[in-house]
Protein backbone atom coordinates (compact mmCIF):
# COMPACT_ATOMS: atom_id res chain seq x y z
CA UNK A 1 0.00 0.00 0.00
CA UNK A 2 1.70 3.09 -1.41
CA UNK A 3 -1.07 5.42 0.23
CA UNK A 4 0.34 6.67 3.41
CA UNK A 5 4.53 6.66 2.07
CA UNK A 6 6.60 9.38 3.12
CA UNK A 7 8.38 8.35 0.21
CA UNK A 8 8.29 6.44 -3.09
CA UNK A 9 10.78 5.94 -6.00
CA UNK A 10 9.40 3.75 -8.18
CA UNK A 11 12.53 2.58 -11.08
CA UNK A 12 14.06 5.57 -10.38
CA UNK A 13 17.83 6.23 -12.01
CA UNK A 14 20.29 8.86 -11.46
CA UNK A 15 23.32 10.23 -12.90
CA UNK A 16 26.07 13.06 -11.96
CA UNK A 17 28.12 13.93 -14.65
CA UNK A 18 26.59 12.30 -17.37
CA UNK A 19 27.52 9.50 -15.78
CA UNK A 20 24.51 6.53 -14.54
CA UNK A 21 25.32 6.02 -11.41
CA UNK A 22 22.16 3.50 -10.35
CA UNK A 23 18.87 2.80 -11.88
CA UNK A 24 15.96 0.50 -10.68
CA UNK A 25 15.31 1.44 -7.71
CA UNK A 26 12.17 0.64 -6.14
CA UNK A 27 11.54 1.84 -2.88
CA UNK A 28 8.94 2.81 -0.80
CA UNK A 29 9.10 4.15 3.19
CA UNK A 30 5.86 4.66 5.42
CA UNK A 31 5.83 6.49 8.99
CA UNK A 32 7.73 4.74 11.21
CA UNK A 33 9.79 3.17 8.71
CA UNK A 34 13.99 2.79 9.50
CA UNK A 35 15.32 1.99 5.92
CA UNK A 36 19.21 1.18 5.16
CA UNK A 37 20.82 2.17 1.67
CA UNK A 38 24.06 -0.02 1.81
CA UNK A 39 26.78 -0.62 -1.01
CA UNK A 40 29.96 -0.66 -2.07
CA UNK A 41 31.97 3.00 -1.47
CA UNK A 42 30.67 5.25 -4.75
CA UNK A 43 28.30 3.49 -5.69
CA UNK A 44 25.78 6.59 -5.14
CA UNK A 45 24.59 6.09 -1.90
CA UNK A 46 24.99 10.28 -0.56
CA UNK A 47 23.37 10.57 -3.92
CA UNK A 48 20.15 8.79 -3.54
CA UNK A 49 20.12 11.29 -0.17
CA UNK A 50 20.16 14.08 -2.67
CA UNK A 51 17.82 13.10 -4.75
CA UNK A 52 15.40 12.29 -2.20
CA UNK A 53 16.23 16.55 -0.56
CA UNK A 54 15.74 17.11 -4.69
CA UNK A 55 19.21 18.94 -5.13
CA UNK A 56 19.57 16.62 -8.00
CA UNK A 57 17.08 15.24 -10.63
CA UNK A 58 16.27 11.88 -10.63
CA UNK A 59 17.34 10.43 -15.03
CA UNK A 60 14.13 8.48 -14.99
CA UNK A 61 11.71 6.65 -12.72
CA UNK A 62 9.74 8.36 -10.83
CA UNK A 63 10.77 9.94 -7.09
CA UNK A 64 7.61 11.15 -4.43
CA UNK A 65 8.86 12.59 -1.17
CA UNK A 66 5.94 13.55 1.07
CA UNK A 67 3.40 13.32 -1.53
CA UNK A 68 5.43 15.84 -3.86
CA UNK A 69 8.32 15.86 -5.45
CA UNK A 70 11.71 15.83 -4.07
CA UNK A 71 12.43 19.32 -2.84
CA UNK A 72 8.95 20.85 -2.18
CA UNK A 73 8.56 19.73 1.20
CA UNK A 74 11.73 20.46 2.59
CA UNK A 75 10.27 22.20 6.03
CA UNK A 76 8.97 18.36 7.10
CA UNK A 77 12.46 16.56 6.19
CA UNK A 78 15.50 16.74 8.75
CA UNK A 79 18.76 15.70 7.25
CA UNK A 80 21.95 15.05 8.88
CA UNK A 81 25.07 14.46 6.27
CA UNK A 82 27.88 12.88 6.54
CA UNK A 83 29.60 13.60 9.77
CA UNK A 84 31.36 16.82 10.45
CA UNK A 85 34.01 17.05 12.65
CA UNK A 86 33.89 19.75 15.24
CA UNK A 87 36.56 21.51 16.54
CA UNK A 88 37.87 21.35 19.95
CA UNK A 89 37.98 25.17 20.64
CA UNK A 90 34.43 25.67 19.37
CA UNK A 91 32.23 27.49 22.14
CA UNK A 92 28.95 27.30 20.45
CA UNK A 93 26.93 25.24 23.24
CA UNK A 94 24.72 21.90 22.27
CA UNK A 95 21.82 23.27 22.77
CA UNK A 96 23.01 26.27 20.26
CA UNK A 97 23.30 24.00 17.70
CA UNK A 98 20.09 22.03 18.44
CA UNK A 99 18.73 25.52 18.54
CA UNK A 100 19.99 26.06 15.06
CA UNK A 101 17.74 23.57 13.23
CA UNK A 102 14.41 25.93 14.04
CA UNK A 103 16.22 28.44 12.13
CA UNK A 104 14.46 29.19 9.03
CA UNK A 105 17.71 29.37 6.53
CA UNK A 106 18.69 26.02 6.35
CA UNK A 107 17.63 24.94 3.13
CA UNK A 108 18.53 28.48 1.70
CA UNK A 109 14.65 29.46 1.80
CA UNK A 110 12.91 30.81 4.39
CA UNK A 111 10.11 28.96 6.12
CA UNK A 112 6.84 30.13 7.26
CA UNK A 113 7.01 28.83 10.85
CA UNK A 114 10.42 29.99 11.62
CA UNK A 115 9.09 33.34 12.17
CA UNK A 116 6.30 32.53 14.44
CA UNK A 117 9.30 30.41 16.28
CA UNK A 118 11.41 33.04 16.95
CA UNK A 119 8.72 35.33 18.10
CA UNK A 120 7.39 32.69 20.33
CA UNK A 121 11.13 31.96 22.36
CA UNK A 122 9.34 29.96 24.97
CA UNK A 123 7.75 27.60 22.73
CA UNK A 124 11.42 27.44 20.63
CA UNK A 125 12.82 26.57 24.07
CA UNK A 126 10.56 24.11 25.27
CA UNK A 127 10.71 22.15 21.96
CA UNK A 128 14.90 22.84 22.04
CA UNK A 129 14.53 21.01 25.38
CA UNK A 130 12.01 18.60 24.36
CA UNK A 131 14.39 17.11 21.76
CA UNK A 132 17.40 17.30 23.81
CA UNK A 133 15.76 15.36 26.34
CA UNK A 134 14.86 12.61 23.45
CA UNK A 135 18.34 11.58 22.13
CA UNK A 136 19.31 11.82 25.98
CA UNK A 137 21.83 14.75 25.65
CA UNK A 138 20.16 16.90 28.77
CA UNK A 139 23.74 16.20 30.73
CA UNK A 140 26.27 17.69 28.57
CA UNK A 141 24.03 20.42 25.62
CA UNK A 142 25.18 23.09 27.64
CA UNK A 143 28.42 22.38 27.22
CA UNK A 144 30.81 23.61 24.38
CA UNK A 145 30.13 20.94 21.31
CA UNK A 146 33.62 20.96 20.70
CA UNK A 147 34.34 19.61 24.40
CA UNK A 148 31.85 17.10 23.85
CA UNK A 149 32.38 13.44 22.52
CA UNK A 150 31.85 11.78 18.93
CA UNK A 151 28.93 9.97 20.27
CA UNK A 152 27.59 13.14 22.12
CA UNK A 153 28.00 15.62 18.90
CA UNK A 154 26.38 12.90 17.04
CA UNK A 155 23.42 12.76 19.44
CA UNK A 156 22.96 16.84 19.42
CA UNK A 157 23.42 17.05 15.41
CA UNK A 158 20.29 13.89 15.45
CA UNK A 159 18.22 16.69 17.73
CA UNK A 160 19.15 19.63 15.13
CA UNK A 161 17.17 17.16 12.64
CA UNK A 162 14.51 16.67 15.07
CA UNK A 163 13.63 19.83 16.44
CA UNK A 164 10.75 20.77 13.52
CA UNK A 165 9.11 17.73 14.43
CA UNK A 166 10.30 15.84 10.87
CA UNK A 167 8.25 13.47 9.40
CA UNK A 168 10.76 12.12 6.83
CA UNK A 169 14.46 11.88 8.40
CA UNK A 170 17.46 11.60 6.16
CA UNK A 171 21.03 10.26 7.50
CA UNK A 172 24.05 9.96 5.51
CA UNK A 173 26.17 7.63 7.87
CA UNK A 174 25.24 8.38 11.60
CA UNK A 175 27.59 5.80 12.73
CA UNK A 176 30.89 6.27 11.29
CA UNK A 177 33.75 6.74 12.81
CA UNK A 178 31.72 6.29 16.50
CA UNK A 179 33.47 3.21 18.56
CA UNK A 180 30.59 -0.12 18.83
CA UNK A 181 29.02 0.88 22.11
CA UNK A 182 28.11 4.19 20.69
CA UNK A 183 27.21 2.96 17.43
CA UNK A 184 24.99 0.66 19.09
CA UNK A 185 23.58 3.30 21.82
CA UNK A 186 23.18 5.80 18.66
CA UNK A 187 21.47 2.76 16.37
CA UNK A 188 19.00 1.87 19.19
CA UNK A 189 18.47 5.71 19.55
CA UNK A 190 17.12 6.50 16.13
CA UNK A 191 14.99 3.23 16.08
CA UNK A 192 13.20 4.50 19.39
CA UNK A 193 12.46 7.92 17.10
CA UNK A 194 11.07 5.80 14.65
CA UNK A 195 8.49 4.17 17.09
CA UNK A 196 8.16 7.04 19.01
CA UNK A 197 7.70 10.00 16.74
CA UNK A 198 6.43 7.66 14.07
CA UNK A 199 9.23 9.73 11.63
CA UNK A 200 10.20 7.75 8.64
CA UNK A 201 14.26 6.83 8.72
CA UNK A 202 16.74 6.52 5.54
CA UNK A 203 19.72 5.87 6.84
CA UNK A 204 22.91 5.69 4.52
CA UNK A 205 25.15 3.15 6.37
CA UNK A 206 28.23 1.06 5.24
CA UNK A 207 27.63 -1.44 8.28
CA UNK A 208 24.68 -2.69 8.48
CA UNK A 209 25.13 -4.93 11.64
CA UNK A 210 24.42 -2.04 13.91
CA UNK A 211 20.73 -1.57 12.93
CA UNK A 212 20.35 -5.04 11.81
CA UNK A 213 17.31 -5.82 14.02
CA UNK A 214 15.58 -2.54 13.93
CA UNK A 215 15.69 -2.77 9.90
CA UNK A 216 12.18 -3.00 8.18
CA UNK A 217 13.91 -2.97 4.52
CA UNK A 218 17.22 -2.01 2.75
CA UNK A 219 18.14 -0.96 -0.57
CA UNK A 220 21.22 -2.39 -1.41
CA UNK A 221 23.22 -0.49 -4.65
CA UNK A 222 25.67 -2.05 -6.29
CA UNK A 223 27.01 -0.42 -9.99
CA UNK A 224 24.40 -1.31 -12.50
CA UNK A 225 21.84 -2.49 -10.45
CA UNK A 226 20.10 -2.48 -7.07
CA UNK A 227 17.83 -4.66 -4.83
CA UNK A 228 15.32 -3.67 -1.90
CA UNK A 229 13.46 -5.38 0.40
CA UNK A 230 13.81 -7.20 4.28
CA UNK A 231 17.58 -7.12 4.71
CA UNK A 232 16.80 -11.11 5.29
CA UNK A 233 16.01 -11.45 1.44
CA UNK A 234 18.50 -8.68 0.09
CA UNK A 235 21.55 -9.44 2.12
CA UNK A 236 21.99 -12.92 1.15
CA UNK A 237 24.76 -15.27 -0.88
CA UNK A 238 21.87 -15.48 -3.97
CA UNK A 239 21.11 -12.09 -4.28
CA UNK A 240 24.26 -10.16 -3.80
CA UNK A 241 25.70 -13.09 -6.30
CA UNK A 242 23.09 -12.12 -8.65
CA UNK A 243 23.81 -7.89 -8.16
CA UNK A 244 27.41 -7.94 -8.23
CA UNK A 245 27.54 -10.23 -10.97
CA UNK A 246 30.15 -12.28 -9.08
CA UNK A 247 30.30 -14.91 -6.26
CA UNK A 248 29.53 -13.55 -2.93
CA UNK A 249 29.61 -15.22 0.22
CA UNK A 250 27.22 -14.03 2.96
CA UNK A 251 28.03 -15.25 6.33
CA UNK A 252 26.28 -15.15 9.71
CA UNK A 253 28.65 -15.44 12.35
CA UNK A 254 27.76 -16.56 15.85
CA UNK A 255 26.81 -13.79 17.34
CA UNK A 256 24.40 -12.62 14.51
CA UNK A 257 26.62 -10.40 12.52
CA UNK A 258 26.75 -10.45 8.98
CA UNK A 259 29.43 -10.71 7.05
CA UNK A 260 29.58 -10.06 2.70
CA UNK A 261 33.04 -12.42 1.57
CA UNK A 262 34.01 -12.10 -1.63
CA UNK A 263 31.95 -8.85 -2.85
CA UNK A 264 34.23 -6.02 -4.51
CA UNK A 265 34.15 -3.94 -0.91
CA UNK A 266 30.45 -5.00 0.65
CA UNK A 267 29.06 -2.67 3.26
CA UNK A 268 29.63 -5.27 6.35
CA UNK A 269 33.26 -5.41 5.99
CA UNK A 270 34.12 -2.21 6.18
CA UNK A 271 32.71 -0.27 9.35
CA UNK A 272 36.09 0.99 10.12
CA UNK A 273 36.79 2.45 6.79
CA UNK A 274 36.31 5.91 7.84
CA UNK A 275 38.92 5.83 10.99
CA UNK A 276 41.13 8.18 9.85
CA UNK A 277 39.42 10.89 8.51
CA UNK A 278 42.50 12.93 7.55
CA UNK A 279 44.20 10.79 4.71
CA UNK A 280 42.03 8.63 2.46
CA UNK A 281 40.70 9.70 -0.38
CA UNK A 282 36.77 9.21 0.22
CA UNK A 283 36.75 11.32 2.96
CA UNK A 284 38.99 13.81 0.77
CA UNK A 285 36.19 13.25 -2.10
CA UNK A 286 33.64 14.18 0.48
CA UNK A 287 34.76 17.44 1.23
CA UNK A 288 34.65 18.57 -2.31
CA UNK A 289 30.75 17.59 -2.33
CA UNK A 290 29.62 19.15 0.48
N1 LIG B 1 28.31 16.59 -8.44
C1 LIG B 1 28.98 15.53 -8.88
N2 LIG B 1 29.61 15.56 -10.07
C2 LIG B 1 30.28 14.48 -10.52
N3 LIG B 1 30.40 13.32 -9.85
C3 LIG B 1 29.79 13.24 -8.65
C4 LIG B 1 29.05 14.34 -8.11
N4 LIG B 1 28.57 13.97 -6.91
C5 LIG B 1 28.97 12.70 -6.73
N5 LIG B 1 29.70 12.28 -7.76
C6 LIG B 1 30.30 10.95 -7.93
O1 LIG B 1 29.24 10.03 -7.85
C7 LIG B 1 29.67 8.84 -7.21
C8 LIG B 1 28.75 8.51 -6.06
O2 LIG B 1 29.00 9.38 -4.98
P1 LIG B 1 28.29 9.16 -3.57
O3 LIG B 1 28.91 10.11 -2.61
O4 LIG B 1 26.83 9.21 -3.74
O5 LIG B 1 28.70 7.66 -3.25
P2 LIG B 1 28.53 6.84 -1.91
O6 LIG B 1 27.98 5.52 -2.28
O7 LIG B 1 27.77 7.62 -0.89
O8 LIG B 1 30.05 6.70 -1.51
P3 LIG B 1 30.77 6.38 -0.11
O9 LIG B 1 30.36 5.01 0.29
O10 LIG B 1 32.21 6.42 -0.48
O11 LIG B 1 30.34 7.43 0.85
C9 LIG B 1 31.11 9.06 -6.83
O12 LIG B 1 31.92 8.47 -7.82
C10 LIG B 1 31.26 10.56 -6.84
O13 LIG B 1 32.57 10.91 -7.13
Amino acid sequence: MIDDAVLSLRDAAVSVGGRLLWSGVDLSVRPGEFVAVLGPNGVGKSTMIKVLLGTLPAAAGSVTVLGERPGAAGEQIGYLPQRRNFDGSLRIRGVDVVRLGLDGDRWGVPLPFARRFSSGRRIADERVREVIDLVGASAYAHRPIGECSGGEQQRLLIAQALVRRPRLLLLDEPLDSLDLPNQAGIAALIHRICVQEQVAVVMVAHDVNPILSYLNRVVYIVSGGAASGPASEVITTETLTRLYGTPVEVLRAADGRLVVVGGPEAPALHSDRHADHHSHEHGDRHEALR
